[in-house]
């Protein structure tokens, strides 16, 4: 299993400190909820776990290591960020091939991901003519084509209709029940009521709240501690 632990991490833009000395750990086995107002440094978070965004100081680390120092990452630890593009002219097919090829996996896995994700129908459209949703399903089943124990989601409902969501939330639980681990960011408390075992919630990049979710009053607890 792949733990997730943040450890006194801070990261400046300039003068604009956008996380500051914040630590979290990611319970094993859960669905742990990822919140805060805009600009609360969550995306700059994720980003500094998966290697994208290089901490001014502290610790943001995978099984205990930093991302880039993972033995092949794609099978450790799947990641959708937000507004992740594809190339247009790419079929979600041939998407998933050139990763799938680049990564040394197996080639059984794209059929497998399009099926998980519910875009068999969809595969061989190119993806510049793909809705939001579709390119969030597409971007879900890039992050498990190495069928990671560990999943990185920043606001994957983004763009999912009714029908969407339901299907992601399912998917998830399904998930996590299997024993992985899940990190997502959302703005959407109904949705953390929902599927979240855990909420870490932040405001102006520190820490105001890290807990089990005990049923009811999240937003009530949100809007107190980071409103
Ligand atoms: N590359 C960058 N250069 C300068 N400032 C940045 C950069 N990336 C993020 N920021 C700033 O850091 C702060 C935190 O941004 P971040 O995107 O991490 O917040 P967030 O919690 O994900 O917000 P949202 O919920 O709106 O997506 C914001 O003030 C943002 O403007």
């Amino acid at each position: 299993m792949t733990s997730i632990r943040v450890h006194r991490l801070r990261k400046s833009f300039g003068k604009l400190l956008a996380v500051d000395d914040l630590s979290f750990t990611v319970p094993e086995g859960t669905i742990t909820a990822f919140l805060g107002p805009n600009g609360a440094g969550k995306t700059t978070t994720l980003r500094m776990l998966l290697g994208l965004v290089r901490p001014t100081s502290g610790e943001a680390v995978l099984g205990g290591v930093p991302y880039h120092e993972l033995d092949r990452p794609l099978e450790r630890v799947g990641a959708v960020l937000e507004a992740t593009s594809f190339h247009p002219g790419l079929t979600a097919a041939t998407h998933l091939e050139a990763v799938r090829i680049a990564a040394g996996l197996p080639a059984a896995r794209v059929a497998r991901v399009l099926e998980q994700v519910g875009l068999e129908a969809a595969a061989h459209r190119r993806v510049g003519g793909f809705s939001l949703g579709m390119r969030q399903r597409l971007a879900l089943a890039t992050a498990l084509l190495g069928e990671p124990d560990t999943l990185i989601l920043d606001e994957p409902a983004n763009g999912l209709d009714p029908a969407g969501m339901r299907w992601l939330r399912g998917f998830l639980r399904a998930y996590a029940h299997e024993g992985h681990t899940v990190l997502i960011s959302t703005h959407v408390l109904a949705e953390v009521e929902q599927i979240a075992d855990h909420v870490v919630i932040i405001a102006a990049g520190r820490l105001r709240w890290s807990g089990p979710l005990a049923g009811a009053g999240l937003e009530d607890l949100y809007l107190e501690v980071a409103g």
